[in-house]
């Protein structure tokens, strides 16, 4: 990992809940005080729950000037369980007021042709999201997860789809994790967004967060993730903090 993250470790997974709420809160205030959007990705599993937890009780957030995102999603139906969509949409779009319009979610009608569903994607996000001067879409903050294996977005460790240069967003057909056909936000774009949050629970991930932090050989893709100085956070709780919790800042001193 080049520039250093600020890393936020928490006691407990409700801490987690509260703090991605104050993260989010204070981020969008401060984008909507300039712009007149706030363009935020999301990823699935288990990150969404976290984030809408506290989040969607909030009215201090102009949520008619979000415009929603998803840094990963499988190529199914939009009410299908596996859906990313859906998951937004039951932990927080239902329970909270971003006009459809904002919505921005893979075109299902391409959903049985992945590279079309891709590329698709691409082009409304290049539509929708400012570029910056090498015309990359830029996000004003993207939510990531990582899997067990240390995949993020559905990058998985050792696949073609870590490498890409060039695409902003790619297609995966085997993915190790199912379902196998995805699409997915590509490295280029993660590293020029604003600003890049993991939000990370529980045991099962720390063994993971240490091949983050200190196993470059193990080449996990959540550790090619870097935005820049100032740009990249970790929030995670104590269960999973064991190998970073040094590096940790108080939690009034991140933000
Ligand atoms: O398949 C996926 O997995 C990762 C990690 O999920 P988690 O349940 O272990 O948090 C997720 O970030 C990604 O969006 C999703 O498609």
């Amino acid at each position: 990992m080049e520039a250093k993250p600020t890393v936020v470790v928490v006691p407990a997974k409700l801490d987690l809940e509260k703090e991605i709420c104050t993260f989010l809160v204070q981020l969008s205030k401060k984008v909507l005080s300039t712009k007149e959007r706030f363009n935020v990705a999301f990823s699935g599993g288990s990150l969404p729950s976290i984030v809408a937890s506290f989040l969607a009780d909030r009215e201090d957030v102009e949520f008619s000037k979000w415009h929603v995102y998803f840094a990963d999603e499988r190529c199914c139906p939009l009410d299908h369980p596996d859906s990313n969509y859906l998951l937004v949409k039951a932990e927080l779009l239902d329970r909270v007021k971003i006009p459809s319009s904002n919505v921005h979610a893979i075109n299902p009608e391409l959903v049985n042709d992945p590279e079309k569903a891709a590329a698709d994607y691409q082009s409304v996000i290049e539509k929708e999201l400012p570029l910056n001067d090498q015309g990359i879409p830029v996000f004003d903050c993207i939510l990531l997860g990582i899997g067990p294996d240390g995949h993020t977005c559905s990058l998985f460790p050792n696949y073609p789809q870590v490498q890409e240069t060039k695409k902003f967003v790619t297609h995966i057909l085997d993915s190790p994790k199912p379902p196998p056909s995805r699409i997915t936000l590509t490295l280029p774009v993660l590293n020029s967004a604003s600003s890049v949050v993991f939000v990370i629970s529980g045991s099962g991930k720390t063994e993971t967060i240490d091949q983050i932090f200190h196993k470059p050989e193990e080449k996990k893709p959540a550790s090619f993730v870097n935005p820049g100085p100032g740009k990249l956070f970790w929030l995670v709780d104590k269960s999973a903090s064991a190998h970073i919790d040094y590096l940790a800042k108080p939690v009034s001193q991140y933000w």
